[in-house]
């Protein structure tokens, strides 16, 4: 395969607290192809903003890139070296502060965010601020740029775009203002663009519509997207492959179809699992287990071990970053589960954890560590 539109190779951010180190992304790899919908999916606080944002540089204060490169169309967004001293220093040939700004953010690079009003300004039109932003990015006239602006309006599926050119925000309804937000993250024509929750706080109907939008722009323009979600439900309407994140790791990688038919890693299943499904009852939900810890201190060994039902002793002590499990189509299957043949850490042999107390059976305040459980040979668990 030629070289991906967008490469990140074991990124890491990281926020330096008072309280401590925040590893809100911890070493993840992913790609996106031209005109690809790539998900990160994955529960509040896994690191999927901070990730997206690190792509664009745009960490805030006091969290900073410490390691890994971010290529896009063959230059460098990101990379540390090793300098003579032995200390880590930015490398000779990624893009300057200046270069990414001008270049790279909203020109190749847009993004949505989950609230457009974080993104509109109330005091002025929406058409006046779509027009100003493609003034000031695409070199026209303020009356080609109204023009545009119009234009894309129309494209967004606003209707009456040249009467409502002239409304406040306010007066647009939050499915409107999102599709406002995506005219503009078109406006400058980028490759690449970061949609960072967009339809999360809009009623299943509209966003619906807006994941229909943005299917047929994709088409017509080709553009690539990252997709955020924490819901699978939107990952399977709209995306090509997925990344699943857990406390700042990937824990599995895959397209979309062999996520859901064929999933590896027990935490993409108890995602799935805790999805409303048109032939379940709400009684029939099962909710994921506990909550995610905080990335300060994540658990020892696998991160998700204590809330996973198939964790055994083994899961506490060994970490398993991700390896490929499986082939789907041109690109591999990749899953952080030591669950899997190809880790070979004895998890078969291993003593089961009890981290998901049935209802009826008194739960030991400390499972898993005092009480040593019998050791269970189930063999048929091979969990495919
Ligand atoms: N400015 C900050 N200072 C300190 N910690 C931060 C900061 N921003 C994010 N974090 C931490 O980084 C981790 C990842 O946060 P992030 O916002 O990327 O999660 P997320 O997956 O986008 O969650 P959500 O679905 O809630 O948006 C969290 O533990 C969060 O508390
Ligand atoms: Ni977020």
């Amino acid at each position: 395969m030629s070289e991906p539109l967008l490469r990140v190779e074991n990124l890491k951010t990281q926020f330096f607290t008072e309280a401590g180190t925040v590893r809100a992304v911890d070493g993840i790899s992913f790609t996106v192809e031209k005109g690809e919908i790539v998900g990160l999916v994955g529960e509040s606080g896994a690191g999927k903003s901070v990730a997206s944002m690190s792509l664009l540089r745009l960490v805030e204060d006091p969290g900073e890139i410490v390691a890994g490169e971010i290529t896009y169309k063959g230059e460098t967004i990101f990379a540390v070296e090793e300098g003579p001293d032995g200390e880590l220093r930015e490398r000779d040939d990624v893009l300057s502060e200046e270069e990414i700004r001008r270049q790279i953010r909203g020109n190749e690079i847009a993004v949505i965010f989950q609230d457009p009003m974080e993104s509109l300004n109330p005091v002025f039109t929406v058409g006046g601020q779509l027009r100003e932003f493609i003034e000031l990015n695409r070199d026209l006239s303020k009356d080609e740029a109204r023009e545009e602006a119009i234009d894309m309006l129309r494209e967004v599926g606003i209707p009456d775009p040249e009467q409502r050119y002239d409304e406040y925000p306010h007066e647009f309804s939050g499915g409107m203002r999102q599709r406002v937000l995506i005219a503009m993250a078109l406006a400058c024509e980028p490759s690449l663009i970061i949609a960072d929750e967009p339809t999360t706080a809009l009623d299943v109907t509209v966003e619906g519509q807006i994941i229909e939008l943005v299917r047929d722009l994709q088409e017509k323009y080709g553009t690539s997207f990252i997709w955020v979600t924490h819901d699978m439900g939107v990952v399977a309407e709209i995306c090509d492959r997925v990344n699943v994140m857990y406390l700042g790791e990937i824990v599995e990688q895959a397209p979309v179809d062999e996520l859901f038919y064929d999933t590896k890693h027990p935490y993409t299943q108890a995602l799935l699992n805790s999805m409303p499904r048109p032939d379940q009852t709400a009684e029939e939900l099962e909710p994921i287990e506990g909550m995610m810890p905080e990335a300060i201190s994540p658990p020892a060994g696998c991160r998700f071990h204590p809330r996973c039902p198939d964790a055994r002793e083994v899961c506490q002590r060994v970490h398993p970053d991700a390896r490929t499990v499986g082939q789907a189509g041109d690109y591999p299957h990749r899953a952080a589960c030591v669950i899997h043949d190809t880790f070979d850490v004895g998890y078969d042999e291993s003593v089961p954890l009890e981290t998901a107390p049935q209802a009826g059976t008194p739960s030991p305040d400390d499972a898993g560590s005092g009480d040593v459980p019998e050791i269970r040979e189930d063999g048929g668990d091979t969990h495919e």
